[in-house]
């Protein structure tokens, strides 16, 4: 394994008015990675990640990225009026794709090719988060940052979801995750738990 790094982040701080809720935290992922994110609810999981792919500007400390990213929010960023494969087009020339065999590769993975002239609108909430992650990993970036990834997928999903990490890390991409479920710490190489602002990291398996 490589310790090439990929994200670092030095004493970030991050008040939302006089609630302070990163206090000195600090973050570093190396390529082939797969780095645990977990904490209570508002304990500021979400605002760390945001502020990790540039969405949120720290009010101190630092942050550097070292290649392309993909970023899945917690909330998906899709617009509700195109199809899934307009939105895959429409990525295509965002990120500067030749072609969209992989896009549609995961597409099938997660299992919603069926879905594909369906209007994002009309998605279940499932399979709308299974287009907000293709759409993070289309361009496989180096670095993954995933909010809660697998909001509403059935078991067998989430199952592949991990397959597809695992093998990610395998290929040398870091692959972050805010994750809820004390199932999931085994797949992780790291765990960083953040509490009172601060990540505290412990190893998972
Ligand atoms: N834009 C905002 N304005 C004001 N307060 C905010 C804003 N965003 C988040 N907060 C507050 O900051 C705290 C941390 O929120 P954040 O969403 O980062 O936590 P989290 O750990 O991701 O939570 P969860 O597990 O519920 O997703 C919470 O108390 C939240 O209410």
């Amino acid at each position: 394994m490589t310790s090439e790094t990929r994200l670092r982040i030095r004493a970030v701080h991050k008040a939302y008015g006089r609630r302070a809720v990163l206090r000195g935290a600090d973050f570093t992922v190396s390529a082939g990675m797969l780095a645990g994110v977990v904490g209570e609810n508002g304990s500021g999981k979400s605002t760390l990640l945001r502020i990790a792919v540039g969405e949120l500007v720290p009010d101190g400390g630092s942050v550097q990225r070292f290649g392309a990213l993909g970023y899945c929010p917690q909330q998906a960023v899709v617009n509700d009026t195109l199809t899934v494969a307009q939105h895959l087009r429409f990525f295509q020339v965002a990120y500067r794709l030749p072609r969209l065999t992989e896009a549609w590769e995961l597409v099938d993975l997660l299992g919603f090719g069926a879905e594909r002239r369906t209007r994002a609108g009309e998605l279940s909430g499932g399979t709308r988060q299974k287009l907000n992650l293709t759409l993070a990993l289309m361009h496989d970036p180096p670095l993954l940052v995933l909010d809660e990834p697998y909001q509403g997928f059935d078991w067998d999903t989430h199952q592949r979801f991990w397959q597809l990490a695992v093998q990610l890390r395998s290929l040398g991409r870091s692959v972050v995750v805010v994750s809820h479920l004390l199932h999931d710490l085994q797949h992780f190489d790291t765990v960083h738990h953040l509490r009172d602002g601060r990540l505290h990291e412990g190893a998972a398996r």
